[in-house]
């Protein structure tokens, strides 16, 4: 038996909020499938948390973020291509925004996401090997897709500690797990130490030190000069969240489940995690206006990756941006795309073989809320060796029906469905 694990980023909305972007849209690939399978509904990382992407699919891959994670930064980090040198360097999540650099007012934390990601190195290129004058301390900024990148903050000669707060008031850090704040003051906020150490007190002075060297070196590059004549808002600050120090230490996931996992990953995070988990990657250019040519080319990387591997990580950003936009018709669009250009293909693909099919969601991203939230997200598990629970939609309501029931945490799911499926019922 082979495995297909699709995960649709941010797809889940809130159904007491009104009518799902699930509910509204048309995704007939993706109902077919549903009523093929056994069906349930996860919190992906736990009730009462609102988790950000890379916690909670460290999460439903099977592994508990509570016990033995590092951060988002060091796996956008190592998804760039970056390593870092532990004890002396710390890697952030990096946001380029537009402030009012005179208040620190954010007026948008994705500068109209609009930036594009040339236009987002060439401001990179601006700040990378900055000296910040103390600590015989330097920043390496890499821009990585539209306005994010990463930034890391070293020392040569001091040692720096992870435990400082973020400059991004969207998301606190709890340990090393990063929640999205339902609502936030929007200010840039300054950096504090979140332990009485010296090393972090440094650290969190090197991280103000930087947003101040930022915004002066921001505000007028040509960039910006020529993205506010065009009307566009211009990315003046970069905003720092999720630090950590090294990479997280985990048992690669052939090991943890007898099986060879391949990945399909598109964004940096999910690339760090799947080199991390020591997945077979097969890295995606990120998504582009041409939905057809962007799933073909994921479906392919998919059918090459079940050629060599048992089971096949699939993550599809498509509906969390518009979740976070509060465009529900953007996030329609996005999951009836995903369904034409990718599950559908994907049915055909399956059809007649022994291939099992995940799908679910990383976290809710409710077109109402604009943010992450904890809300659980539907489930389905197909399997031609298993009897299915008659739900007649991939939706969260009806999925609620299914008899997976409801996981409590994303990582008691797979080793559960892994079970299921080796038991064949
Ligand atoms: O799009 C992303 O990178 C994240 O999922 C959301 O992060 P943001 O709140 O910085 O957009």
């Amino acid at each position: 038996m082979k495995l297909v694990y699709l995960v649709l980023d941010g797809v889940a909305d809130r159904p007491g909020d009104g009518p799902t972007s699930l509910e509204l849209s048309s995704h007939p690939a993706l109902d077919e499938l549903a009523k093929r399978s056994k069906a349930g509904l996860m919190y992906t990382i736990g009730k009462g948390v609102a988790p950000e992407s890379d916690a909670a699919v460290i999460s439903i891959l099977g592994y508990n973020p509570h016990e033995e994670y590092t951060g988002r930064g060091p796996l956008e980090a190592v998804g760039a291509g970056l390593s870092i040198r532990e004890g002396y360097e710390v890697a952030f999540r990096a946001n380029f925004a537009t402030i009012d650099p005179d208040t620190r007012r954010i007026v948008d934390r994705r500068c109209g996401r609009n930036l594009t990601s040339e236009e987002a190195r060439e401001l990179a290129r601006a700040l990378d090997g900055a000296e910040l004058g103390v600590y015989n301390a330097y920043a390496r900024v890499v821009a990585t897709v539209g306005h994010r990148a990463v930034v890391v903050i070293g020392s040569r000669d001091f040692r720096l500690s992870d435990a400082v707060e973020n400059t991004d008031p969207a998301y606190s850090k709890q340990g090393y797990v990063s929640v999205a704040k339902p609502t936030f003051e929007p200010f840039v906020a300054r950096a504090r130490p979140l332990e009485d150490t010296e090393e972090a007190r440094r650290t969190a002075e090197l991280v103000n030190a930087f947003t101040e060297l930022s915004i002066s070196v921001l505000r007028d590059h040509s960039v910006n000069v020529k993205r506010s004549k065009e009307g566009k808002l211009p990315a003046n600050a970069i905003l720092l969240r999720d630090s950590g120090g090294r990479l997280p230490r985990l048992q690669p996931i052939s090991e943890k489940f007898g099986l060879s996992f391949g990945a399909v990953a598109e964004m940096p995070v999910e690339i760090g995690i799947a080199r991390v988990l020591k997945m077979d990657v097969e890295a995606v250019p990120p998504p582009t206006g041409d939905k057809k040519s962007d799933y073909r080319v994921r479906l392919e990387a998919t059918k090459k990756l079940l050629e060599k591997s048992d089971a096949v990580y699939v993550h599809l950003k498509g509906p969390d941006e518009p979740g976070h936009d509060g465009d529900l018709k953007a996030k329609v669009e996005s999951v009836e795309a995903i369904d034409a250009y990718y599950v559908s293909p994907l049915l055909d693909l399956i059809e007649g073989e022994d291939i099992a099919v995940i799908v679910t969601a990383d976290h809710a991203t409710p077109y109402t809320r604009k943010s992450h939230t904890d809300d659980p997200v539907p489930l389905i598990l197909y399997s031609p060796n298993l009897h299915h629970d008659g739900v007649e939609r991939f939706t969260e309501k009806e999925c609620s029906k299914g008899s997976l029931g409801v996981f409590q945490h994303g990582w008691e799911m797979l080793p559960k469905i892994l079970e299921v499926l080796r038991g064949g019922r």
